[in-house]
């Protein structure tokens, strides 16, 4: 087994296009001119390109914004660097102004139409038609430049977004290309690590350009990347006082005699997440198979929803996980309305979410209502659509979720993005494809209800398991099934507490 490495280590904070700008204004006040930004920025790209590749010819796309502007200043300095270089702008020159214009007149040499641009021989394309002012859609003429690029295989290093990305949700314009690498400033966006745009950049790379850091603290930035920055000092210590119940008790609802390996898995990655004790609450028919299959994890047996009311309060459960593997029915829905009215924290998935497809309100409004005990929704896109069905990017429909419902909302994916109802969000970017293969989503599950069973808060347990499950995916690669992610737990959980 190849041993975890975490993928490159990014600062956490990510600027929506508006905040960039904020950053921006706050540097300018603070005395750094725009043009010297731009200087910096220019630099910084050229100074890459010229790291990673051998000198050669490269043609640089210039917009009509400080998009462009960047691109002059690289033009420069790789010519000074002994690249030969063509430039061709989007549209007429003369329009360009301010820094933009400036960093024009600096450039001493052609500036090409679109019609004039030739592909051959090309070593590299900079991409510096549109970034963070990117709007509306690439026009066709420029579409074709960008396809003609494509087509002629050279590497594209795009300067802060790939032309057509939108910086803020990721959307992709069809006209945009992929690049080899995306170079942005000071800290990146949020298109940066939402698909398609993700899969637009490349390897993505931030330079400083002489933007204080000490601006984020006004600017407060609403969106994170998740990892371990954010949430390690909120892991559940253990102290020699503590007994098995004070570590947590946690109850994974479990589904009936066909679908018993969802709780199955939720219930063991539970355990491994660190609740003290978990226990399965399995309907009568179902009890003699959950109690061969389980060792560590306890089970019983409930069959009347009042049951299990006076069960969670006479056992002190602290975290109910309810819908894997769960059914929609009746069952499923009683029994999460009286979740949601014990004291315990919730996690809600699968189909104890499908379940409130008719009324998800009356499902917001007890959430809403809970006294004690935090509450966390856990749906893919399908579930999402069905009790929200919002539009907008994920990360918009994650917060508006959240805002809505009053629970923390976890919406699955290769981008999974977690936001509070107040509009704090994550957007996860460790985890592999190798965790689409069912059941995975039953262990993340299960992976909340044991770090919410040690106290985390809903937010962090959410964003921790959402990271220790990407890691388990890279850990275990090719191959792994839905079992094998717990195995590798404890070996996560280690690094993580080293970090300390
Ligand atoms: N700290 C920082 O932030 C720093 C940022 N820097 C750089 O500034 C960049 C942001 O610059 P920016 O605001 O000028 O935006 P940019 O991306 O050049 O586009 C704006 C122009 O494009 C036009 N336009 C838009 N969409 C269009 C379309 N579909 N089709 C046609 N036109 C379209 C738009 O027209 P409008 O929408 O206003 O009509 C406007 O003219 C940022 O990405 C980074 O590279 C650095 O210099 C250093 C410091
Ligand atoms: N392409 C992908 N890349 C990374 N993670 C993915 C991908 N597709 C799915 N996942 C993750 O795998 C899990 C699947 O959960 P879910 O859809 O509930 O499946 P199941 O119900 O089979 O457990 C989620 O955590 C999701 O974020
Ligand atoms: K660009």
């Amino acid at each position: 087994m190849k041993s975890y490495s975490e993928p490159v280590s990014l600062p956490s904070e990510l600027l929506s296009v508006a905040e960039m700008y904020q950053a921006d204004r706050l540097a300018m006040e603070g005395g750094v001119s725009g043009a010297t930004l731009m200087e910096a920025a220019g630099k910084g790209i050229a100074d890459l390109i010229i790291d990673t590749w051998p000198t050669g010819r490269c043609l640089v796309i210039c917009g009509p914004g400080n998009n462009g502007g960047d691109g002059y200043v690289v033009a420069r300095h790789l010519t000074e660097a002994g690249w030969q270089i063509d430039l061709a702008s989007l549209v007429d020159p003369e329009v360009l102004t301010g820094d933009a214009a400036l960093m024009r007149d600096r450039w001493e040499d052609d500036i090409l139409s679109l019609r004039e641009v030739m592909l051959d021989d090309l070593d590299l394309v900079v991409d510096a038609g549109f970034g963070a002012g990117f709007s509306r859609f690439l026009e066709s003429d420029i579409s074709t430049l960008l396809s003609r690029v494509k087509k002629a295989a050279v590497p594209v290093v795009a300067v802060d977004m790939p032309s057509g990305v939108n910086g803020d949700t990721g959307a992709v314009d069809p006209g945009a290309i992929p690049a080899a690498m995306t170079v942005t400033f000071f800290r990146a966006k949020p298109g940066h690590f939402l698909y398609p745009g993700r899969s637009y950049c490349g390897r993505l790379q931030i330079i400083d350009i002489g933007i204080d850091v000490e601006y984020l603290e006004e600017i407060d930035p609403e969106t994170h990347l998740n990892g371990p920055d954010l949430w390690r000092d909120d892991l559940p210590l253990l102290t020699p006082e503590i007994q098995k119940y004070s570590r947590g008790h946690a109850a994974i609802v479990g589904g009936g005699i066909s679908s018993t390996g969802a709780a199955r898995l939720a219930a063991r990655a539970s355990l491994r997440a660190g609740a003290g004790a978990t226990t399965i609450v399995s309907p009568p028919s179902a009890l003699m198979i959950y109690a061969a299959a389980m060792e560590a994890v306890m089970v019983t047996s409930i069959g009347e929803a009042g049951d299990f009311a006076d069960w969670l309060q006479a056992r002190r459960i602290g975290t109910v996980l309810i819908g894997p593997g769960n059914g929609v029915t009746d069952r499923t829905r009683e029994f999460t309305l009286l979740a949601l009215e014990s004291a315990a924290n919730v996690v809600i998935d699968a189909d104890a979410l499908t379940v409130f497809r008719d009324d998800p309100d009356m499902l917001f409004s007890l959430i809403r209502e809970k006294d004690e005990g935090e509450v966390v929704l856990t749906p893919h896109e399908a579930e999402f659509e069905r009790i929200f069905s919002l539009a907008g990017s994920k990360l918009e429909r994650a917060r508006t979720a959240a805002a809505l419902s009053g629970a923390v909302v976890l919406l699955k994916g290769a981008d999974t993005v977690i936001s509070t109802p107040d509009g704090k969000a994550v957007i996860n970017y460790n985890a592999p494809p190798y965790l689409a293969t069912a059941g995975s989503g039953d262990v993340l599950a299960g992976l909340i209800a044991g770090l919410f069973s040690g106290g985390m808060t809903a937010f962090s347990a959410a964003a921790t398991a959402v990271w220790i499950h990407g890691a388990a995916g890279n850990m275990l690669g090719p191959g792994l099934i839905s079992e094998d992610i717990e195995n590798v737990i404890p070996e996560i959980l280690s690094g993580l507490f080293r970090e300390l």
